[in-house]
């Protein structure tokens, strides 16, 4: 019996600038999955995880989460020129659709250590290569223990360690109950993901 959906996504249609760029994506998130969401540049995967995240609404459609949510984007939302560390930055946590609690001292430190940037944690975010700065944002993810975890592209730019790092977290995530789903053009954490959702053009193949 597979578990039951964490997140369900139905028919979105969404359109950038007036132009449609979903046309009736359905998805279902089951707890102690990986999903992951692949397809060529400019299929519509950005997107559709940012409608599943609800940082945009669906122009027709809908999505259902019971539980709580964690997005990792790609690039980090704050400004080079803010000074915080990366420890700020996971203790901060990420978006998120409902009000969770502050996460403990123990918790970032452990969520650091698991992306392999422990003895970086002062370390000013803006001070870090790109892989390590992703590396960083998974931490933010992960330190909540979120129902749903969401990831557009946590292993671009990244070394095949920190990939394989990348992809070993991401299913100690849904070892854990997580239903985990993330936008990706690692042939081997597609060949790996539980289930595949292959978009081009906007449309699930
Ligand atoms: N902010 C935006 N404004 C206008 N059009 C956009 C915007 N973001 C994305 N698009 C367009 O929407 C379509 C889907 O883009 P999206 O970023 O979701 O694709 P993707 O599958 O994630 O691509 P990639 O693999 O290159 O990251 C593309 O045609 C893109 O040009």
């Amino acid at each position: 019996m597979p578990s039951p959906a964490v997140l369900t996504a139905h028919d979105l249609h969404f359109a950038h600038d007036g132009r449609d760029v979903l046309h009736g994506v359905s998805v279902a998130l089951r707890s102690g999955t990986v999903t992951a969401v692949a397809g060529p540049n400019g299929a519509g995967k950005s997107t559709l995880v940012e409608l599943l995240a609800g940082v945009r609404s669906p122009r027709r459609g809908v999505v259902t989460c019971r539980g709580s949510l964690a997005l990792v984007v790609q690039r980090p939302a704050v400004p080079d020129t803010l000074p915080v560390t990366v420890h700020d930055v996971v203790a901060m946590g990420t978006w998120s659709r409902r009000r969770r609690l502050r996460p403990t001292a123990g918790a970032v430190a452990a969520a650091i250590d698991r992306v392999g940037l422990a003895g970086l944690a002062d370390r000013p975010l803006a001070s870090l290569s790109g892989g390590q700065r992703q590396r960083a944002l998974l931490a933010q993810g992960i330190v909540q223990r979120a129902d749903v975890l969401l990831l557009d592209e946590p292993a671009a730019g990244l070394d095949s360690r920190s990939r394989e790092r990348t992809r070993a977290v991401l299913a100690e995530e849904a070892a854990r109950g997580a239903a985990v789903a993330c936008v990706t053009h690692d042939d081997t954490s597609i060949e790996q993901a539980d289930v595949v959702v292959r978009l081009e053009d906007g449309r699930v193949l």
